[in-house]
């Protein structure tokens, strides 16, 4: 590969180095290498006033020799971890549909002056990126996987990777005690959908430059993935949200809100939380005793701990609820920017189970509006978390049909999802739905167990301001 700029000095280097905090704004420089010469400097500058927003600067006016020599040269192991081939997937339909271009303009730019090799497949149907990652692609060509495209087109990618990682090691994944095998191969994220949640809590921003250069520089971030069971039937997996109530039933409504693009999760959100319905059902939760912090500690997590030991006793509660949300990671995002769960940890083993029970129009309301500002979502007699490593939910009615076998959704008939007689009630005023990070499952009823550090993304959590 020709390299722009060339600067006559040898070095001990072959390929690619890398080195960080070389002063307040400067956080990481890489060179391109050709045959132990300089052939590139390229210096990524962090954005003072702009957070966790990085930008990439590729002049030595700033940036001596004799700096570079004396950082960059003596740290050798930090060019092992950088990725040098990469297999990347675009969804063209995510977001704003806008996947395409922001990979072309944006990324390839940097992953070529990175002299990062990339085998660029675009999405030509739902679920292509997940088979292909299944069965068909040659895994160990590869450093690791991109997915370019929003929550869904990550769910993807993750269903692909494991699903292959599990198969390719004899695992069945419909035991839901069965011990999952960690895949090697790191998923980097170049935000380009609706919500991008997976990306903005684990990189604090959702800057597609910034994700490249998080690949590029070969950042490492565990991730606990949440696996999730129906009657001991593998049904998805989950890194963000499962939630049951108001987050299903707006997950559901904005599915049929596509053409409207991000929008639609606004117009949804207004009809649900209108509807205001609550369901009856059971929690059992494990608590994680042992685990490091609580959901109210007010500590966010900046990369994630590892559990001691496992939790002990279950916890069995009954009631009416507004909303079950189980946020395995804060899911910040830019309309929530500390989350559902602010102090939830990436790579703890746990997650935080929110109840939200029965209360009035204006209590969700307050509760909701605290989503967006300073004030403490917890804070409300009508709202509880609870750090745990495993729950079940059970709906009041025993399921006789699955969600997947109504064809069409019955209208709401107004009467009470307290029903006592569920057969002369509609389907969905007795039972909502789960989204598990955007998609529906098809059952009410569900075991969630969180698998600590299943995978890794190239990232490196929230950064201290
Ligand atoms: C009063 C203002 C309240 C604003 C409350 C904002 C809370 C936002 C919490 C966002 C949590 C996102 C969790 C991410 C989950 C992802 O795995 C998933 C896949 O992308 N996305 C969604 O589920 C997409 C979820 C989209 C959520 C949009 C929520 C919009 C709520 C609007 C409520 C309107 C109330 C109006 C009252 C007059
Ligand atoms: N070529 C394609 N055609 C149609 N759908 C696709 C294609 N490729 C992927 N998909 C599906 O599109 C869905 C939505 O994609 P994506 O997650 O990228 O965007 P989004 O839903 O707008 O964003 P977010 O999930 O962040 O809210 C995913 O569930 C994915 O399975
Ligand atoms: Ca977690």
């Amino acid at each position: 590969m020709k390299c722009s700029m060339a600067v006559q000095t040898e070095v001990t280097l072959q390929n690619i180095g890398y080195v960080s905090d070389l002063g307040p704004h400067m956080k990481v420089a890489w060179a391109g290498f050709e045959k132990n010469w300089i052939c590139a400097v390229h210096t990524v500058i962090r954005k003072s006033d702009m957070g966790h927003i990085w930008a990439k600067r590729s002049d030595l006016s700033h940036f001596s020799l004799q700096l570079f020599n004396d950082y960059l040269i003596p740290l050798p192991h930090f060019a092992a971890n950088r990725p040098k081939s990469l297999l990347v997937y675009i969804n063209p339909y995510g977001g704003k549909q806008r996947g395409k271009r922001i990979y072309e303009q944006k990324v390839a730019p940097l992953f070529h002056r990175a002299c990062i090799s990339a085998d660029v497949i675009v999405t030509e149907h739902a679920n292509h990126a997940r088979d292909h990652l299944k069965t068909e692609a040659s895994l160990e060509k590869y450093d690791g996987v991109v997915c370019v495209g929003g929550d869904g087109m990550f769910s993807e990618i993750l269903h692909g990777l494991v699903t292959r990682v599990q198969t390719d090691h004899g695992v069945d994944q419909n035991q839901p005690d069965a011990e999952l095998v960690p895949c090697s191969l790191r998923i980097g994220i170049i935000p380009a959908g609706s919500t991008d949640c997976i990306c903005f809590a684990t990189v604090g921003v959702n800057d597609p430059v910034t994700s490249a250069l998080h690949i590029i520089i070969g950042d490492s971030q565990p991730v606990d993935v949440c696996s999730v069971h129906h009657k001991d039937i593998f049904l998805r997996y989950s890194v963000s949200l499962l939630g049951y109530g108001f987050y299903g039933d707006l997950l559901t409504d904005s599915e049929r809100k596509r053409w409207l693009g991000p929008a639609r999760y606004d117009l949804s959100g207004l009809k649900t939380f209108l509807s205001h319905n609550y369901y009856e059902g059971t929690i059992s939760f494990l608590p994680a005793e042992d685990a490091v912090g609580s959901p109210r500690d007010k500590l966010q997590c900046r990369s994630g701990e590892k559990p001691d030991k496992d939790g002990s006793g279950w916890n069995v509660m009954r009631g009416k609820f507004i909303a079950i949300n189980a946020a395995n990671m804060s899911c910040a995002c830019p309309r929530s920017p500390k989350g559902l769960s602010p102090s939830a940890h990436l790579a703890d083993g746990t997650l935080d189970l929110i109840l939200v029970r029965k209360c009035s129009r204006l209590d969700f309301f307050r509760h909701l509006l605290r989503h967006i500002n300073t004030d403490d979502q917890f804070d409300h007699s009508f709202v509880e978390v609870h750090r745990v490593r495993m729950f079940h939910f059970q709906p009041l009615y025993q399921e006789s049909i699955s969600l997947d076998d109504l064809n069409e959704t019955p209208k709401k008939t107004g009467c009470s999802p307290m029903c006592p007689a569920p057969t002369a009630c509609s389907y969905n005023t007795i039972y909502s739905s789960w989204t598990c990070d955007g998609e529906i499952l098809p059952h009410a009823a569900i075991q969630v167990s969180v698998q600590c550090q299943l995978i890794r993304l190239f990232a490196r959590g929230i950064e201290e301001q």
